[in-house]
Parts: C-alpha cells; sequence; structure tokens
C-alpha cells in the first residue's frame, strides 16, 4: 500500500476508486452473462443478475414461481449461466449413461460441514461413481434383515400403532394431529432403521426425538441459497470456509449438530466393535471398504435426501384425498373391496399393491401434484455447447429440472393438469399411461445420478396411503389454511393439523 501513500491519494479517492472498479467489473460479468444467454427467455432480471432466484428464495415462494415459468417455454433463463427445463426428455438425455454432461458446483452446496463429501455432494463424476458402486448393495437392500419391504413394513405397522395409541379422536372428541410431523416421524424411523438396524425411535411416543424436523426448517431456506449463489457458496464451502467455524458440528447442543453427533457415535460403535454378522445398510458399507467419514456423510445424505422427500409426498397424498371427496370415496372403496375379497395381505405387499389400478393411481398423481422437489440438480453443458430446443447453450451453462413445471406440464398430463384427478391414470390408453410415468420418473433423476433411494421411496409410497386409509378416516380440522407451504428446493408443511377417527366401513 506505500505506493497509494507516494501517489498522494485521500480515503476518499481510494473508496471511489474501489467502489468504480467493483462498478466495472460487476457491469462487465453480468453483460457476459446476459449476452451469452441473451436468446434464451426467462424473467428479465434473470439474465444478469440473481436477483430473481434470491427473492423466490427468500419469499419461500420457488412453487410458484418456477410453476409459473412454464409461461416462458421448455428452457428458461433463471440466474446468470442457469437454466431450467420441464421437458422429461431433455433431463433423460443430459443425465443418460452416456451422457458427457457432469454436475455442475450445486450439488456442492448440499455440503453440512467442510469436511465431509458424500456422493450427493460430490462433483467429480469418477468419484462419485465410485461411492455409488459402494453404496449400491445396501440400498437395493442386500445387506437388510428380511429385505427392504419387511425393513418398511416394520415402521408402519408402528405408525398405525402410535396413531392408536395417541391421536385418535373418538365419538364427540377432537384430538387434532399435525400430520406435517407425522410423516415426518415415519419416514425418519424408516430410514434410521434401513441404516442402524434399528429406528431412532420418533414413533414410539411421536416425538422429534432428535430435532431432525425443527433443524430442517431453519437449514433448508438457507440450504437452497447456498446451492442457487455462487458467491455465498463461495464463501461457505472452501476448505477454511464459513462452514467451517460456523457449520453445524458434534458439539453443537441443539440443531443438526445433535444428529451429527448420534451417527458419529454409532458408527463408532460399528467401527470399534465390528458387529461383523450385523444385517443393515451400515455393515453393507463397512464391508464394501467405505471410511468411517464417508459412512458419516453417507448415512446424513441418505437421512437429508430420503425423509422430507417422501413425507412431503405422503402429506400431499392424505391432502389431496381429504380435499376430493370423489377420489376419497373411491379409493376407500377399492380398500374395502380388496380386503374383503381377501386380495391383500396386512400389512399390503408391494406386489398386491401393484395390482390395485385406483391405489396406483392415487399414489402417481400424488406424487405429480404434491411434487417434493421443485426444481435444481444442474448439469453442465460439455465442451462445444449444445443446442436444444433450437436454443444455442454455451458450454459451461448450468442446466437442471423445473421439476415442478415438469409434473404440471399440460402437453403431458392433459388440461386439468393443475388439478389432483386420479382418474387420469386410468382412463388414458396405455401409451399415455407409459409416458406419463416416464416423465414422473425424471423427477428421481437419470442414468448415474439416479435417486439411490428411489426403490425405497416407491415401497413406502405403494403402501402407506393404502394401510393408513385401510385403518383410520381423516378430517381437515382448519378448512381455511389445512396446511402452511414454504417452498424451496424441497417443501417444508407446517400445521396440517386433522382429526383421525377409527375407519368408518360403513359409509362406504
Ligand atoms: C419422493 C421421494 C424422492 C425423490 C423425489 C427423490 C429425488 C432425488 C433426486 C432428484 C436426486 C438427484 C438426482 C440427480 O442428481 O440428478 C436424488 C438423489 C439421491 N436420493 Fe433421492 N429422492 C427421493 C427419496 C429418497 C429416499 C427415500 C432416499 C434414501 C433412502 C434417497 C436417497 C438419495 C441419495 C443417496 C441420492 C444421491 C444419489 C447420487 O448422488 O447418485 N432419496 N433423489
Amino acid at each position: 500500500m506505500e505506493f497509494l501513500k507516494d501517489l498522494e491519494l485521500s480515503s476518499t479517492t481510494i473508496c471511489a476508486l474501489v467502489a468504480a472498479s467493483f462498478a466495472v467489473w460487476y457491469t462487465t460479468t453480468a453483460f457476459v452473462s446476459w449476452y451469452r444467454l441473451r436468446n434464451l427467455p426467462g424473467p428479465p432480471t434473470a439474465k444478469f443478475s440473481y436477483f430473481w432466484q434470491f427473492q423466490t428464495i427468500v419469499t419461500g415462494r420457488v412453487g410458484d414461481r418456477y410453476l409459473n415459468l412454464r409461461d416462458y417455454g421448455p428452457l428458461v433463463v433463471t440466474a446468470p449461466g442457469t437454466v431450467v427445463t420441464d421437458d422429461p426428455d431433455v433431463l433423460r438425455k443430459i443425465s443418460g449413461a452416456r451422457s458427457s454432461y457432469g454436475r455442475s458446483l450445486w450439488y456442492a452446496g448440499a455440503k453440512f460441514t467442510h469436511d465431509t463429501d458424500s456422493m450427493g455432494t460430490q462433483v467429480d463424476t469418477v468419484a462419485h461413481d465410485t461411492l455409488k458402486a459402494k453404496t449400491a448393495g445396501p440400498y437395493a437392500g442386500r445387506e437388510t434383515e428380511g429385505g427392504l419391504e419387511k425393513a418398511v413394513d416394520a415402521q408402519l405397522i408402528r405408525l398405525i400403532d402410535l396413531i392408536r395409541r395417541k391421536y385418535l379422536s373418538r365419538n364427540g372428541e377432537l384430538r387434532p394431529v399435525d400430520f406435517s410431523l407425522v410423516s415426518r416421524y415415519f419416514t425418519l424411523d424408516v430410514i434410521s432403521g434401513l441404516i442402524f438396524g434399528k429406528p431412532w425411535g420418533h414413533l414410539d411416543e411421536g416425538a422429534d426425538v432428535l430435532d431432525w424436523c425443527s433443524s430442517m426448517d431453519t437449514l433448508l431456506p438457507l440450504m437452497t441459497m447456498g446451492f442457487e449463489l455462487p458467491a455465498l457458496r463461495s464463501i461457505l464451502i472452501p476448505k477454511y470456509g464459513l462452514l467451517r467455524w460456523f457449520g453445524p458440528r458434534a458439539t453443537d447442543k441443539s440443531g443438526l449438530g445433535v444428529v451429527i453427533k448420534h451417527v458419529n457415535e454409532l458408527i463408532c460403535q460399528r467401527f470399534e466393535n465390528q458387529e461383523k454378522h450385523a444385517k443393515d445398510m451400515m455393515s453393507g458399507f463397512i464391508r464394501n471398504g467405505m471410511t468411517r467419514t464417508e459412512c458419516e456423510g453417507e448415512t446424513i445424505l441418505a437421512i437429508l435426501a430420503g425423509t422430507d422427500t417422501t413425507a412431503s409426498t405422503i402429506r400431499s397424498s392424505l391432502l389431496y384425498l381429504m380435499l376430493s371427496p370423489h377420489a376419497y370415496a373411491r379409493f376407500k372403496k377399492e380398500i374395502k373391496e380388496a380386503v374383503e375379497q381377501r386380495k391383500v395381505s396386512s400389512p399390503i405387499t408391494n406386489e398386491e399393491s401393484l395390482t390395485l389400478p385406483y391405489t396406483q393411481a392415487v399414489m402417481w398423481e400424488a406424487f405429480r401434484i404434491g411434487s417434493a422437489l421443485t426444481f435444481g440438480h444442474y448439469k453442465v453443458v460439455p465442451r462445444g455447447g449444445d443446442t436444444i430446443h433450437g436454443l444455442y447453450l454455451p458450454e459451461g451453462t448450468n442446466i437442471g429440472h423445473n421439476t415442478i413445471a415438469l409434473t404440471h406440464k399440460k402437453a403431458i398430463f392433459g388440461e386439468d393438469a393443475d388439478v389432483f384427478r386420479p382418474e387420469r391414470f386410468l382412463e388414458c390408453n396405455a401409451q399415455q399411461k407409459a409416458e406419463m410415468i416416464r416423465a414422473l420418473d425424471i423427477v428421481f433423476g437419470g442414468g448415474r445420478w439416479t435417486c439411490a433411494g428411489k426403490n425405497v421411496a416407491i415401497l413406502e409410497l405403494n403402501k402407506v396411503m393404502f394401510e393408513l386409509m385401510r385403518h383410520f378416516d381423516f378430517q381437515v380440522v382448519n378448512v381455511h389454511t389445512p396446511v402452511k407451504e414454504r417452498a424451496y428446493v424441497g417443501k417444508l408443511h407446517d400445521d396440517m393439523f386433522v382429526r383421525i377417527s377409527e375407519a368408518d366401513w360403513d359409509i362406504v
């Protein structure tokens, strides 16, 4: 700085120079960003600034704002160098096994501590594939005592039992239950039970035993910011970034740190005691040569990726059924007949569920309209660029899912795509049905990036609504605000109060 003194510049002049340099840098980079994607449609400010993105996340309005992007067409700019698409064929192509698109740095935004990577945050394709190979067997249920289905059934039975013990309203009684929490307890115990062979006990008394739900309510908006804003990512994620100093850690008394501590202790016991005969995902991870840190990363990832996604879909299923008397009654009728005709076991098996047309239609329709994930999962356009829908995307452009617009696409799901109507899967011909299911399938990602827990999620969804409605009836408590929703990369639901009573078969 001596040379500045020699120049005898006043502090005001130095500040002015710094501000001017920043303005020149900002204007130049904004112009370059705008220029590279000038031919693509999108909100006007999105082509040269992160304003649209920031505003969308801060207001928790990712759901409706991304849905409205469908008016621009299949490819839309949402931020500098960033494009989303609601075209399932494009998404399938860029994620396909032979695609040269790689993951963008967006994924690194899912890191929750500075030193723990997982296959979900790994942007290096080879390192990702190595981890995926080590986790494939455990995720397929090859290491689970009795298989995945038995493990899911065990939690389903505990869910029904919890409702019967604690939440049932009998004649003249009202015991409002926040189903947004109950659905999370179920999926948390499914995942923890699968990984460690023993669930964490959310379904014992119906409690957020490790504070996961409240931590996620705070973290999801922040994580979505970290995903989307490169400037934030670059001060959080690096080795000596803010995450190192201010991120969650095992010594914390509340928040995600509590879960990290619990997970670390359980994994530590495994490595020390070498419980060679344990039959669960963790024993599979260890047998496949994963290090302790890798086991920690994969455990938190599984809980992060597998809890609220499935729980949110279960909540949507119940919400839309309660608000659609016709679908509610028709679903009940199918359950009643299947039980009376002894077509189903208790709990229903996955195979049996697949034979029940309305059960399947309800499952896919809720998955579609509830769309647990909203957007993201960007891949990077490879060297030489690419042309999609006649529009040129320069190399280095991030292209991701506009999941919410995809699941509401009228060209695929019909003109009434904005309403819940399971019949759409029954009235169409086989080809149309296959096209709809294929479009929904890419919601789980494609190729090497496909959701590792897809079969677990589908197993849960194929069973849970059938079993809940077989045993109980449900009614919205707050008819003016049945649920409060905030949407980020996924959705957060609060205050979904329902009245639950024993199923009344006389009225079906
Ligand atoms: C409705 C439920 C679910 C949906 C919609 C969903 C969707 C997704 C998506 C879109 C991805 C990223 C794909 C990409 O990178 O292109 C993903 C990844 C992942 N999901 Fe799921 N998921 C669900 C449930 C689950 C469950 C229940 C688990 C755990 C049991 C799970 C574990 C994972 C893991 C570990 C990854 C990372 C895979 C990888 O990096 O290769 N997910 N999921």
